[in-house]
């Protein structure tokens, strides 16, 4: 069968107002377009090839990171130009860290460094137990002042929602701000979304795809390596890579 030509299409300003009415003001998609479906489509194709994969991923990260970032402050200044002339513009505000959720959201550290080059980013381990599901902090490493900072929170699958819960709950114990938190995702599930903007109201969130499938074998894929609980000698996800 041949292809068939798709024309781009935006979202409708009444779809916006679809996912503002579920899931309130704070919870923003990335716009679609053609590419990002296409980005997205590979991510989920279980035939993509590792080195596809982490190829592509990076490039949904790309966006999604730079939608994340004009989530956070700017303030206006004026600049000369090479002719003298004067700009009226922005300039983005200091005071923001980065924090990845191990392992996946490491995937999404490089694509924050390759915007802003010298950020200081934590990192949170989570646990899921595998019977039960729960989720519970392994390790937890933040700047010093993280309570003063805005941060985005990097995590490319929420599929309960569960491991993210978690994390933002540990930000919290360290007096972040909910409302100084950018979550930044890659897929998400209804009940992840729901989830969160119930939890934490107040808090941003930046996703590619809200989608009722989570493409769980991420971390395996990009990282090219099963999960293994130290002691245990199963696979914990049972799943290829
Ligand atoms: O929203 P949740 O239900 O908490 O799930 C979020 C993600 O965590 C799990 O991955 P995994 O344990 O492999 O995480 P990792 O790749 O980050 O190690 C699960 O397969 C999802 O991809």
């Amino acid at each position: 069968m041949g292809s068939t030509e798709v024309t781009s299409v935006p979202k409708k300003s009444s779809e916006n107002n679809d996912i503002a009415d579920i899931y309130g003001p704070n919870l923003k998609i990335l716009p679609c377009n053609n590419q990002v479906k296409e980005l997205q489509t590979i991510l989920r194709d279980k035939n993509t090839t590792r080195s596809d994969f982490k190829f592509y991923a990076d490039r949904l990260i790309r966006l999604v990171i730079e939608e994340s970032l004009n989530q956070l402050p700017f303030s206006k200044c004026v600049v000369t130009t090479p002719t003298g002339a004067k700009y009226n513009g922005l300039k983005y505000q200091k005071g923001n860290c980065g924090v990845s959720i191990v392992r996946s959201g490491e995937a999404m550290e490089q694509g924050l460094r390759d915007c802003c080059r010298s950020i200081r980013i934590g990192k949170i381990l989570v646990e899921s137990d595998a019977d039960t599901h729960e989720a519970k902090v392994v390790y937890a490493k933040f700047p010093d002042d993280i309570s003063e900072r805005k941060v985005l929170l990097m995590y490319p699958i929420m599929s309960t929602g569960n491991t993210v819960i978690k994390a933002i709950a540990v930000l919290k114990e360290h007096n972040v701000l909910e409302e100084n938190i950018i979550l930044s995702n890659l897929f998400c599930t209804p009940i992840a979304a729901k989830s969160l903007v119930t939890a934490f109201p107040q808090m941003k969130i930046l996703t590619s795809e809200i989608h009722s499938i989570a493409p769980n074998h991420f971390g395996q894929k990009y990282f090219g390596c099963s999960r293994f609980i130290v002691g245990e000698t199963t696979n914990i996800q049972g799943k290829d890579i």
